[in-house]
């Protein structure tokens, strides 16, 4: 739905994007994270051409923007939704009229612009409070403004530039919530921009890891996962450096499973656990264990690869 291919942004002698490639598929949520500074805002105003790259292309839906002409592009950016982390409402107006604004410039006839208006309030909560004016509203609140304005041109796609970075635990999840929620029902494409692993834990499918303007890696969550030493996995699970020999289990469908108990009985080894943890991601429990097992690991550590288990096991010891 999304492709970039070798873009790159400079400003001035900073190198902002430096050769990103991004493919996001149809009816994913795609989170690009990094630290301030890694790119990401450039990357995401570069996917609807608000920043002109310097070099490279972007296609959305099918339609290279980069060839297009501004007339041309403003309406391609129709079918492009944005929310912002401050949510950008007009003070002004009301909700309704926030919301109405894009169907005006689209020039949507008022009883339909209307009509439009209530079924976008109502699908993101707010049916009602058309009336109000952002200055009554929580962040929350605001931003479901800013989503439902985002939606009033049908996008395919809906590029969220922070959009919880500035609400509190709570509210946003429940943005997380609604952005999944009209991920599934709507088949809404999303490309998410964010500094935060637990937005990407919530609601991901894929991911792309930036620093210094490049992608350092990308893909599904669940293939990420199963990549030893990808840095979403330690990032994630965070263990101490391993000792020689130490192990590594890496659990993605058989993290409620009683695995090592298993192999305490079936090997008759010890098993000392070291740290892990358990995760939900993308609403499948992912478990990770650094464990030492007595005597010769080969046997059960055999047995655990066979059950899918992501086994490694730190240079110097077994293999
Ligand atoms: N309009 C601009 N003019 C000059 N330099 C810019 C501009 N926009 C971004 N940069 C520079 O490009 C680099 C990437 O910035 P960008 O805002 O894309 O990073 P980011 O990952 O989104 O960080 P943050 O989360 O802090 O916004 C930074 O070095 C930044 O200073």
């Amino acid at each position: 739905m999304i492709q970039a291919s070798g873009l790159r942004k400079l400003y001035g002698r900073t190198v902002a994007l430096d050769g990103v490639d991004l493919h996001v598929r149809q009816g994913e949520i795609y989170g690009v994270l990094g630290q301030s500074g890694a790119g990401k805002s450039t990357l995401l105003r570069c996917v609807n051409l608000l920043e002109r790259p310097s070099e490279g292309t972007v296609t959305v839906a099918g339609q290279d923007l980069t060839a297009l002409g501004d007339r041309d592009l403003n309406k391609a950016r129709q079918r492009i939704g944005m929310i912002h982390q401050h949510f950008a409402l007009l003070s002004s107006r009301t909700v309704a009229g926030n919301v109405a604004f894009p169907l005006e410039v689209m020039g949507v006839p008022r009883a339909e612009r209307e009509r439009r208006v209530a079924e976008l309030l109502d699908l993101v909560g707010l049916g009602g409070r058309g009336g109000d004016r952002p200055a009554q509203l929580s962040g929350g609140q605001k931003q479901r403004v800013g989503i439902a304005r985002a939606l009033a041109g049908n996008p395919s796609v809906l590029l969220s530039d922070e959009a919880t970075s500035a609400l509190d635990p709570a509210t946003t999840a429940s943005i997380l919530d609604l952005l999944k929620r009209l991920n599934t029902e709507l088949g809404l494409t999303i490309l998410l921009i964010t500094h935060e692993m637990n937005v990407v834990k919530a609601v991901c499918d894929s991911v792309a890891i930036m620093a210094d303007g490049r992608v350092e890696e990308s893909g599904t969550l669940a293939e990420l996962i199963r990549t030893p030493g990808s840095r979403l996995t330690r990032e994630i699970f965070p263990l101490p450096a391993p000792a020689p020999g130490d192990i590594t289990l890496t659990f993605t469908g058989q993290a409620d499973e009683p695995v090592i108990s298993e192999v305490v009985r079936k090997f008759g080894t010890d098993v000392s656990i070291l740290g892990g943890a358990i995760e939900n991601l993308a609403g499948a429990r992912v478990g990770r264990l650094r464990v030492t097992l007595s005597g010769d690991p080969d046997p059960a550590l055999a047995y655990l690869r066979s059950l899918g288990l992501i086994v490694e096991v730190a240079e110097g010891g077994s293999r």
